[in-house]
């Protein structure tokens, strides 16, 4: 099994271009990002080519997270911001040779907001290019009023948008925490999966405790041929070189 660092929340300490040195030395063998925007995307690229990883995917911009905004593509009345971080999302990838970009639905319920999620991501789907789009439920612990929840929820708007350059992004710290069942499912949506994280249930620490056993997981996808990196996503508190042996093991 291969494995992403995801380096919103590894070695977060650092600047973005350190972190991606720091996941080079640690032996991952690709990286994600959040939101890496304030970073210029040549030096990222030039740090990318140095340590010859690939770049997974990022986020679209959060929006006004001032006022608490987490995603913009499923608000009503929204959809001018969301197409312009639509936009920014895939120019920058396009830049850094990432191969997904997460399109982020943001605090919304009801049949309004699916409707403007399935147009906004329509509206991706026809500007991507050879970029894959993503979608991620996102647990109602961390994310109280996230609009997408559950993985049921996620293939029902993949199944809208009906593109397909639009997968999947199956967490499983988030899936857990809201429907459980992961080798089920994981073996169900298959076909519909583009990216894969882990981390601890439930305190999103390294995937080495907690509800998941992870070695379980690792040989589950295995056998059912799934080969694009992992993407580590937990917040530890240990420093990121700390909390690595379940990589050695995963390796081992
Ligand atoms: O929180 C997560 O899980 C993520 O993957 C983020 O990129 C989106 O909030
Ligand atoms: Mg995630």
């Amino acid at each position: 099994m291969k494995f992403s660092a995801n380096l919103g929340f590894l070695w977060s300490d650092r600047p973005y271009l350190d972190r991606i040195h720091a996941a080079h030395k640690a032996g991952f063998d690709a990286v994600e990002l959040h939101w890496p925007y304030d970073t210029d995307a040549a030096e990222i690229r030039a740090a990318l080519d140095a340590t010859g990883l690939p770049c997974l995917g990022l986020n679209t911009d959060r929006g006004d997270t001032d006022r608490g905004e987490n995603g913009l593509s499923a608000l009503p009345g929204r959809e001018e911001d969301a197409r312009a971080a639509i936009d920014q999302a895939l120019y920058y990838a396009a830049r850094i040779g990432a191969r997904n970009v997460h399109v982020m639905a943001g605090f919304a319920e009801g049949p309004d907001a699916h409707e403007t999620f399935v147009a906004n991501l329509g509206y991706a789907c026809s500007k991507a290019g050879e970029t894959g789009l993503l979608i991620e439920p996102l647990n109602r612990y961390d994310a109280p009023g996230y609009f997408l929840n559950t993985a049921t929820q996620g293939k029902a708007v993949i199944d809208a948008v009906a593109r397909p350059n639009l997968k999947l992004m199956f967490d499983c710290y988030h899936i857990q925490l809201m429907q459980g069942d992961l080798t089920h499912r994981l073996t169900d949506l298959l076909p519909l999966i583009g990216h894969i994280q882990i981390a601890a249930v439930p305190d999103r620490g390294a995937p080495d405790h907690g509800e998941i056993h992870y070695p379980h997981i690792f040989a589950h996808l295995d056998a059912l041929g799934w080969q694009t990196p992992l993407g580590a996503e937990y917040k530890d508190p240990r420093p990121t070189d700390d909390t690595l042996g379940w990589l050695a093991a995963a390796r081992a």
